[in-house]
């Protein structure tokens, strides 16, 4: 009952495309989705029947029944056979007629024909007040023996979809009807190259097709409703897949006790493993070791089913499922995040804690003001600092409004930063959106728009800029509200706040606004609970080593904490709050700089306190071991699945690149956006990047590649290191704007494109007479269109075809060198290396003018 075929095995059975299967299976409601999807064999049954009859078996239904049914049918069944007869007799193809027939010669299956059974199971279906033009069913000899056969359990022949069926079809289920007579056990050979998805019931399907041939018109438009006649048994849960929900509980498989014994007797092994516990990503070889088995034995299993798969090989759902029931084990997927989901784990003990100050993004369009706002919330100023006016990190910081405390992040602005921002939005509790009041909605801003849509996360419009002559706030309303930002005092329900930065006109009116909001979402945290914080920005740091700027989400962040974050772990050495100050603790929604861990954290990870250091490196090690996994997987799959498309990138030109960074925010956001920087001919790819100052290794590095560039984004090149690119003659291009790093790598990208060239045609001549001349045959033409020109390229064109394309030599009128004949002019023509010119040929000048190219 548990044995599965695929899809794929069932179009070859019945000798249809597998797309076709999938159709009638989702018409059927069975869960299918691609060849290699699979089903099970009541499932493949009813599949097949549908397939061939148009509607699903009833055999399957009611299997206890049948040998009654079939007794009171066959009578009823006599007398509706000559109608299809008639029919058939015009729409049968010779082909389809002489198959059955030669298939019905084989010995083993005339042993089995038990005809008038097929008769007594098909006559159902006709009786029905459906007309399916397609479906025709003909008893061909009339037996009167229907009592010499005592109800044997058989069915209707099986015939593929068109009406006939290959020998070898018809051998194979003559095979597999001995081997049921036989009950002998299955040999795994057997299992491999004969998939019996007709199971129990078609295996003793006797195939005399003289008696009956069952043809399929794949018109028919009358079809009767498909309609099961068992209820299907409930889907069994999903076992596997890629990316099955992760928080479910871990799945089991069960495997029939008699296929359990069947496989313990077939390979006596020392140690039976009936239960294995295995991760979705597994290997061949891995789920070998697990089994206790060779490996060639799973190899074995698999090729036998058609599928080829190295040891290295990653197994998918499918084929563990196949393989567990192979191989009678249960199989239970264990989700390997779940050892070091410390997140989650932590979340569970989470309880109602006190009020906290509201965490706050400040998102919106370049220039807008984003960072003039939080500076005039601040009374600090940051803007100037920054390289090219542009913000280029996230920020955090915590002010005071009447004694009430709220937290800001700083988004960038650049939308190089767009991944960094959403980030941003999973910690938000309100997101603001500047809108410049002079300026209105742009790009971005709609960007950012969909962004706090997405978070869910209760927005406030701030509208600056308001000391602006040319400030239109009503503009801005408008544009918003056509967004679905619809503004109160217009009826809707998102705050519009019009403020200026520069003069500090509404700001208050900006913070009480975000206190009023805060005091509806009621914002908790348990300042006693294990410090869980989230990672904004990180980098590496000379004299402090990794450092994080964190904000607290939950508990208290502590000096001293042993603490893991993501595959970093550490012990807080110092805190460092956003005025530099070295502080003994973080509260919940508070940020600070953390130090003492022992590697670069990604931005966006989540810190956590952890009871002890062993616990906090346990954790690290697993995640970094999971990591691992997951690149080698990633390589692994790539390598086999996208080989169609690797073979085309093979096409694409690379600028290889090594890019170091300062920070690892801006090395996510630079590496996500270089590699936007493609087309169909060229590509960016980066063969290492990393946060930290460029080392004589980079340099090395791109020393050893061939067409590689050394990226420095807020880093530069040392004594030793500078000396060594020169030695080496590396180019080594360092940056502070992100967007000129980008440009100048679309120039580069756009040099490496071939040119482009686009034909002009100048004109035509026309042959009317040929002579030798020292140069070259000479064709005296006259121009009948446009004008011939010199230093172009020429084509000879007979009879409509180019008979000849090269390059024109010598352009006479009379005896002089002419640069160019007008239309209706005598001219001389000579063509380099071309002496076959002939008259009536008609020669054709043209110019090739090369394109700009562009990414
Ligand atoms: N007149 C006026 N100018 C402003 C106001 N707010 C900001 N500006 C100016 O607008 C320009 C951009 O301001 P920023 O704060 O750097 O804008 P931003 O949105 O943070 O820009 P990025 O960091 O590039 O994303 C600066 O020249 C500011 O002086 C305001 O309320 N009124």
């Amino acid at each position: 009952m548990s044995e599965k075929v695929r899809v794929h095995e069932i179009a070859k059975e019945l000798g249809i495309t597998s797309k076709d299967v999938l159709e009638k299976a989702n018409k059927m409601g069975i869960d299918v989705k691609s060849a290699q999807s699979v089903v099970t064999m009541e499932q493949a049954e009813g599949l097949a029947n549908y397939i061939m009859n148009g509607e699903p078996s009833e055999e399957q239904a009611k299997p206890e029944k049948k040998t009654k049914a079939k007794t009171e049918d066959k009578k009823e069944s006599t007398p509706k056979k000559e109608e299809p007869k008639a029919k058939i007799d015009n729409s049968t193809t010779s082909e389809a007629k002489e198959e059955p027939a030669k298939a019905a010669k084989s010995e083993e299956v005339k042993e089995e024909k038990p005809s008038e059974n097929k008769t007594a199971e098909i006559t159902p279906r006709i009786k029905p007040v459906v007309k399916k033009s397609g479906l025709k069913i003909v008893k061909k000899k009339k037996q009167p023996k229907e009592e010499v056969f005592e109800a044997p359990k058989k069915q209707e022949a099986v015939v593929s979809s068109y009406g006939k069926m290959s020998e070898e079809a018809l051998k194979e289920l003559a095979q597999k009807k001995k081997n049921k007579e036989k009950t002998a056990p299955v040999s795994k050979k057997d299992q491999g190259t004969k998939l019996d998805i007709f199971g129990g019931s078609m295996a003793d399907v006797s195939i005399d097709m003289d008696d009956q041939v069952v043809l399929l018109d794949l018109n028919a438009t009358e079809r009767q409703a498909i309609e099961p006649e068992e209820p299907r048994k409930p889907k069994q849960p999903k076992p596997i897949g890629r990316n099955a929900n992760k928080k479910q509980a871990p799945r089991t498989r069960k495997v029939s006790r008699d296929k359990r014994k069947k496989y313990t007797k077939e390979k006596p092994s020392e140690e039976v493993v009936t239960h294995v516990e295995i991760p979705e990503d597994i290997r061949v070889y891995e789920f070998a070791e697990k089994l206790k088995r060779p490996m060639s034995d799973i190899i074995k299993v698999l090729f036998d089913l058609g599928m080829m798969m190295t040891k290295n090989d990653f197994l998918g759902a499918d084929e563990i499922e196949i393989l567990s029931e192979e191989f009678g084990v249960e199989v239970t997927i264990i989700d390997p995040k779940d050892e070091f989901n410390y997140v989650e784990e932590a979340e569970s003990q989470e309880e109602e804690g006190e009020e906290r100050p509201p965490i706050i993004t400040i998102m919106g369009h370049v220039d807008h003001g984003k960072t003039s706002l939080l500076d005039a919330i601040r009374k600090a100023k940051v803007t100037e600092d920054e390289a090219g006016g542009i913000t280029q990190h996230i920020g955090a910081y915590t002010i005071n409004q009447h004694g009430r405390e709220i937290t800001f992040i700083d988004t960038p602005g650049h939308a190089a930063f767009s991944s960094m921002r959403q980030r941003g939005t999973d910690i938000t509790d309100i997101i603001i959106i500047v809108v410049a009041a002079d300026d209105g909605v742009k790009p971005q801003t709609e960007e950012v728009i969909k962004i706090a849509k997405d978070s869910g996360a209760p927005i406030i419009v701030a509208l600056n800029k308001m000391d602006k002559e040319t400030a239109n706030p009503d503009l801005v309303k408008g544009q918003m509200a056509e967004r679905g930002i619809s503004p109160v005092d217009w009826g809707g329900d998102i705050e519009f706040v019009p403020l200026s930065a520069k003069t500090g006109m509404g700001l208050d009116d900006l913070l009480e606004n975000i206190l009023l909001t805060a005091d509806i979402l009621e914002l908790k945290a348990s300042p006693d609970a294990n410090a869980k914080a989230a990672v904004v920005e990180s980098s590496l740091e000379k004299g402090r080593g990794p450092v994080a700027t964190v904000i607290v989400q939950n508990g208290t962040l502590k000096v001293g904490d042993n603490v893991v974050c993501g595959k970093a772990h550490g012990r807080v050495k110092a805190l460092i709050n956003e005025n530099s100050k070295q502080i003994k603790s973080v509260p919940p929604s508070h940020t600070a700089v953390v130090v003492g861990l022992n590697e670069v954290p990604a931005a966006g990870e989540i810190m956590m306190a952890m009871k002890n250091d062993k616990e906090a490196k346990e954790y690290a090690q697993k995640r970094y071991e999971y990591d691992r996994h997951k690149e080698l997987s990633k390589s692994t799959k790539s390598t086999l699945e996208d080989m169609t498309s690797m073979i085309a990138e093979g096409r694409l030109k690379s600028l290889k690149v090594v890019l170091k960074t300062d920070v690892h925010g801006s090395l996510e956001a630079i590496k996500s956006s270089l590699s936007e920087l493609r087309n169909e001919e060229v590509k960016i790819d980066i063969i290492s990047s990393g946060v930290g100052g460029i080392t004589e290794n980079d340099v090395e590095l791109v020393g050893n590649s061939e067409n590689c560039v050394l990226l420095g984004f807020n880093v530069r090149p040392t004594g030793s290191v500078k000396a060594l690119a020169k030695q080496r003659n590396v180019d080594i291009r360092t940056y502070s704007i992100i967007y000129q790093l980008l440009d100048d790598m679309t120039g580069m990208l756009t040099g490496m494109m071939a040119p482009k060239f686009t034909e002009e045609n100048t004109g035509q001549a026309e042959v009317r007479d040929v002579f030798k001349s020292p140069k070259g045959m000479v064709a005296g033409c006259v121009v009948e269109d446009g004008k011939l020109i010199r230093g172009g390229l020429v084509r000879v064109i007979r009879e409509g075809v180019v008979a000849f394309e090269g390059e024109l030599v010598s352009l006479r009128r009379f005896k002089d060198d002419v640069e160019e004949v007008g239309n209706g002019y005598e001219c001389g023509v000579i063509i380099s290396n071309y002496e076959d010119v002939q008259v009536g040929d008609v020669i054709e000048t043209f110019k090739k003018v090369e394109q700009k190219v562009s990414l």
